[in-house]
Order: structure tokens, then C-alpha cells, then sequence
């Protein structure tokens, strides 16, 4: 390595002075313009990663749901998971060195992380539709290229579809190719071989409208559109070719207000979903006749796939344990539906999907979701054999649920929660069920919620406890929360800092939609008075 040359390609990459970012719930995001520093000392630092792990390393250029102006990165490691916790530290301090310190703390990791800088690197690139991500992406592949790494750049893809390409690329081909062609035809096989099973499939069950939020999402199900014919006829909504990205559309969108995108065509009872920015949360909604408009959160999508898994896990007779993962913003009703009527075992994590799927990773089957849609299920390497060998021993009905288990495995991203393997595995459930949304919909009725932000000087003096579900500083703020949350029925609130945006989120949950309203408003006014608010004091109504 020739750290002259390091120095030399550095300083074409100069970091703007007094800029601050950390690695976040996913990664670094800020407006484009202040990430070419950031990017190029991501693409160092993920040769370094993985030269230490003797692996292939991936990384994604996207801002998710933020607006189009925004954009991201983040690392996958091995097996197409998250960064290890230890990494994101080393991923602050790189990002956050001065120029004239950067060799420095790059030298310092690798010494602490026993790097030998000998070894040889290998890194594969994605980017999402952002007109920004093109040229970001080629700074990374310039902080792979100055330190000796190979790489390979999918150019555009969506989030999980990288995390797909790490996990096959580490695991010799065993999870799948390593191709865009690869994940069709695996994801693609396994719907259709669960179609097959669905005896009648009317029409209502194969079409299905899709707001792509003008992302990448909308570029990758045209390519697949064809494997997935007869089985499923998309129609696809805010496609990109008009409207900017995530622009009142998407996932995010339709979750934060509850309702519909813009530029989608609803008929009643029709089932329609948002993918989000990058494609990595999707949630499902309809109108009814009267014309009100149901979301279908992650909640949901998780009740209705862990009580299909338990059903066929029943006809199997086999006692694999099934847990479900949620975080504090899961709505309550949805958490007593699980754990009182579906008898599953429910846990809560802090927000983000790192820490949800390192929860699941302990259960035989880990089903987890956050409300906002982002999640999948992981299975056991001693769940998987169990299953894929009853698929071959079993006769007749235990055959046939066997089969359907191992497509399901098949089918489902488990490196990470993909909007379009849980769209398949949805829709796959639903026709085998012959389940119309609606009757999904019924499964229990969401608990009236509200989330809001409030703006304070520093988040950060507020700190959490309790899977963030209680504040522990700053003092005083979580007994004014239980003291508002007693003056109303069914009633829950919490707040915590966003890892993603510079604001304290705020979440109310009661009885009716005003007290859930009136509630995070109240709570939203402590936060600002105990915990620095700026600007705007927090009004009431939405
Ligand atoms: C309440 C909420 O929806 N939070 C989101 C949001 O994180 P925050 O840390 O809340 O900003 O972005 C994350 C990354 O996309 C996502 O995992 C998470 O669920
Ligand atoms: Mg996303």
C-alpha cells in the first residue's frame, strides 16, 4: 500500500470543515453534496473490513426513504448482514477525521483490528436511482481502488438486493448466484412452485398495484415482471418516469400519514402496497366501500406469515420454536394479537433492522418486522436441514406442507428484509390461504397511533432505556410521560432520539384517534421544554 498515494487521492476528497456525521440506523445520511469525503473513506474503509474478515464486503450507495436530494451509505458485512457494531465506531471516526488525520486513524484501525494490509479485498458496489448516486459511487470505488481492492459495481440495484450478492459471494454460490439473474430465478422458482400449490387462484388473487415511489424498486420489477408471469400481474405506480423519488408516495409515506400515494388508481377492496426509496420495507393498504383507507403495516405482514409458518409447522409435527421480533413502535394491539391469540412469543428491540435480526437470529424460525415494513424471516441452519429433509421423507399432506416450508425459506431475502421477496411471500400466503385483504385486514384492528417530531438543540441528551421504550434522561421527562399517558384508556407513549434524522421522534397510542393525537402532542410539548426543543413549539392537530 502506498500511503503517499492514499494521502495524494485523499485530499481530492476533502471533507468539509465542521462537518459531523455518525453512522446511524442505516448508515450515513445527509444531502448528497457532503458525502464525497464520506464515500471515498467508506470505499478505505471497507477493503480494510474486508481484508480482516478475508471476505467479500458490500456497499450501498442510497438514502432510503429521504428525500431525492439526500443520499447514503452504508456497509454489508459477510454474510450479507449489517456492519458489526465496532465497525460503525471506526466508521465515525474515519468519516469524522480532519484531512491531516485521516492516514492516521486508517492506520490506527487496521492495527486495532489486526488488518493485515497484505491480504486481498474484494468489495461489490450498488446504487440507488438518485441522480447524486452515480458519482458518489464511483468515490467509493476510487477509496477501494487507492488501497489495492478489487470490486465489482452492480451499478443500480436495490439495498437488498446487495445484501443477497454479499451472502452468495461468501457463501461459495450456496445461497444463490451472485447475478441480478441469480435472485429472479431464485426468488421467481420458489413463488411459482408455492402458485402451483394454490388451488384456485381466481383473478383477484394475481393482480396486485404497486407504488414503487419512483425508485429503483420500479426498474427491478420490470426486469422480473417476466419470471413471475402467470403467477402474478403487477401494475406498477409512480414508476420514475414523471414524479421525484419518495415524493408523497412510497412506503413511508403512506405509513407516516396513513394514506394513500399520490398518482395511484384505487378501486374499492383492491389490494395495493408502497415499496419504499430503495426497496428494502414495503406495507400494504386498500379502501373499502365506504372509501376508508386501510394500512396493512409490517405488524401485519408479520402476524399473517408467523400463522401460516405455525400452521404448516402443525401439519409438519415438528415443534420448531417460532419467535416474533417487533420494536416499541409495533401498535399494541398487534403485539396482544400475537402473544394472546397466536400464542408466539414476542420480543421488542430497539429501532433498526440490525437489531431486530440479531434478535431473530436466536429462534429456530425469527419472524421480525418493524411497523414501518421493514423486516423478513430468518430460519436456522439446523431448522432449514429439518425442513428440506422432511420435504423428501414426508407422504402426501406433511409432504406438501414441507414443500411449502422449504419454498418459503427459498423465497424469503434472509440476509435482509426485502420489499420484493416479502411482497412474493405475501401474495404467495394470501392465495394459498384464499385470504382477500380485507380478511387479512380482520385479523385484529390497529390501536388509533400517532407519531410526531420534535426539534431540539441536541437529541442526544435524550438517552433510553427498556428497548427505548423509557427515557432515562433527561431527568423529569419520563414521569411527565407516565403522568400524561394515565389521562388516557389504552394508552402508551415514548420517545427517542432519530438515528436517521436530526429530530426526537415522538409516538402516542389510545383508544381514539384524538387522545392518540392529543397525547403525543402533550408528550411532544415535554420533550420540548425538558429536552431543549428549538424552533416551532409542538401545535396541536395534524
Ligand atoms: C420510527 C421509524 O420508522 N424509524 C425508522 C428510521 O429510523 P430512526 O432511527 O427512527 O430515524 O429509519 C430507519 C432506517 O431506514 C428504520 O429502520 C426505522 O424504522
Ligand atoms: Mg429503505
Amino acid at each position: 500500500m502506498d500511503l503517499a498515494v492514499v494521502t495524494k487521492y485523499s485530499a481530492l476528497y476533502s471533507k468539509p470543515s465542521g462537518l459531523i456525521l455518525q453512522y446511524g440506523t442505516a448508515g450515513f445520511r445527509t444531502k448528497a453534496e457532503h458525502l464525497d469525503h464520506v464515500m471515498f473513506r467508506m470505499g478505505v474503509l471497507a477493503v480494510l473490513r474486508s481484508k480482516q474478515t478475508k471476505s467479500t464486503i458490500g456497499v450501498m450507495v442510497t438514502a432510503s426513504h429521504n428525500p431525492e436530494e439526500d443520499n447514503g451509505v452504508k456497509l454489508i458485512d459477510p454474510l450479507g448482514d449489517m456492519l458489526a457494531p465496532s465497525w460503525e465506531e471506526h466508521a465515525n471516526c474515519l468519516t469524522n477525521a480532519d484531512e491531516q488525520d485521516m492516514l492516521r486513524v486508517l492506520m490506527d484501525i487496521s492495527q486495532r483490528e489486526a488488518v493485515n494490509l497484505q491480504q486481498d479485498a474484494f468489495i461489490v458496489i450498488g446504487r440507488d436511482t438518485r441522480p447524486s448516486s452515480e458519482k458518489l459511487s464511483q468515490s467509493v470505488i476510487d477509496g477501494v481502488t487507492v488501497l489495492g481492492g478489487q470490486f465489482h459495481d452492480y451499478g443500480l440495484l436495490t439495498t437488498p438486493q446487495l445484501h443477497y450478492m454479499v451472502c452468495c459471494r461468501n457463501t461459495n454460490g450456496q445461497y444463490g448466484k451472485a447475478t441480478i439473474e441469480g435472485y429472479y430465478q431464485k426468488l421467481s422458482d420458489a413463488f411459482m412452485e408455492l402458485s402451483k400449490q394454490a388451488s384456485c387462484i381466481g383473478h383477484e388473487y394475481k393482480s396486485l398495484k404497486v407504488d414503487c415511489a419512483n425508485g429503483i424498486g420500479a426498474l427491478k420489477l420490470r426486469e422480473m415482471e417476466h419470471y413471475l408471469s402467470p403467477g402474478l400481474s403487477l401494475q406498477l405506480f409512480n414508476d420514475g418516469t414523471k414524479g421525484k423519488l419518495n415524493y408523497l408516495c412510497g412506503a413511508d409515506f403512506v405509513k407516516s400519514y396513513q394514506k394513500p400515494p399520490m398518482g395511484m388508481e384505487m378501486k374499492s377492496n383492491e389490494r395495493c402496497c408502497s415499496l419504499d426509496g430503495d426497496a428494502d420495507r414495503i406495507v400494504y393498504y386498500y379502501y373499502d366501500v365506504e372509501g376508508c383507507f386501510h394500512l396493512i403495516d409490517g405488524d401485519k405482514i408479520a402476524t399473517l406469515i408467523s400463522s401460516f409458518l405455525k400452521e404448516l409447522l402443525l401439519e409438519i409435527g415438528q415443534s420448531l420454536n417460532i419467535g416474533v421480533v417487533q420494536t416499541a413502535y409495533a401498535n399494541g394491539s398487534s403485539t396482544r394479537y400475537l402473544e394472546e391469540v397466536m400464542k408466539v412469543p414476542v420480543y421488542c428491540a430497539k429501532t433498526g433492522v440490525k437489531h431486530l435480526h440479531h434478535k431473530a437470529q436466536e429462534f429456530d424460525i425469527g419472524v421480525y418486522f418493524e411497523a414501518n415494513g421493514h423486516g423478513t424471516v430468518l430460519f436456522s441452519k439446523g431448522a432449514e436441514a429439518k425442513i428440506r429433509q422432511l420435504a423428501k421423507e414426508l407422504e402426501d399432506k406433511e409432504k406438501k406442507a414441507a414443500k411449502m416450508l422449504e419454498n418459503i425459506i427459498d423465497l424469503f431475502n434472509q440476509a435482509a428484509g426485502d420489499a420484493i421477496s416479502d411482497m412474493l411471500v405475501i401474495e404467495a400466503i394470501l392465495a394459498l390461504k384464499g385470504l382477500t385483504v380485507q380478511q387479512w385486514d380482520a385479523l385484529y384492528t390497529d390501536l388509533p397511533n400517532r407519531q410526531i417530531k420534535v426539534k431540539v438543540a441536541d437529541r442526544q441528551v435524550i438517552s433510553t432505556t427498556d428497548a427505548e421504550r423509557r427515557a432515562v434522561t433527561p431527568p423529569g421527562l419520563q414521569e411527565a410521560i407516565n403522568d400524561l399517558v394515565k389521562k388516557y384508556k389504552l394508552s402508551r407513549a415514548f420517545v427517542r432520539p432519530s438515528g436517521t434524522e436530526d429530530v426526537v421522534r415522538v409516538y402516542a397510542e389510545a383508544d381514539s384517534q384524538e387522545s392518540a393525537d392529543s397525547l403525543a402532542h402533550e408528550v411532544g410539548l415535554a420533550v420540548f421544554q425538558l429536552a431543549g426543543g428549538i424552533g416551532e413549539v409542538p401545535r396541536p392537530g395534524f
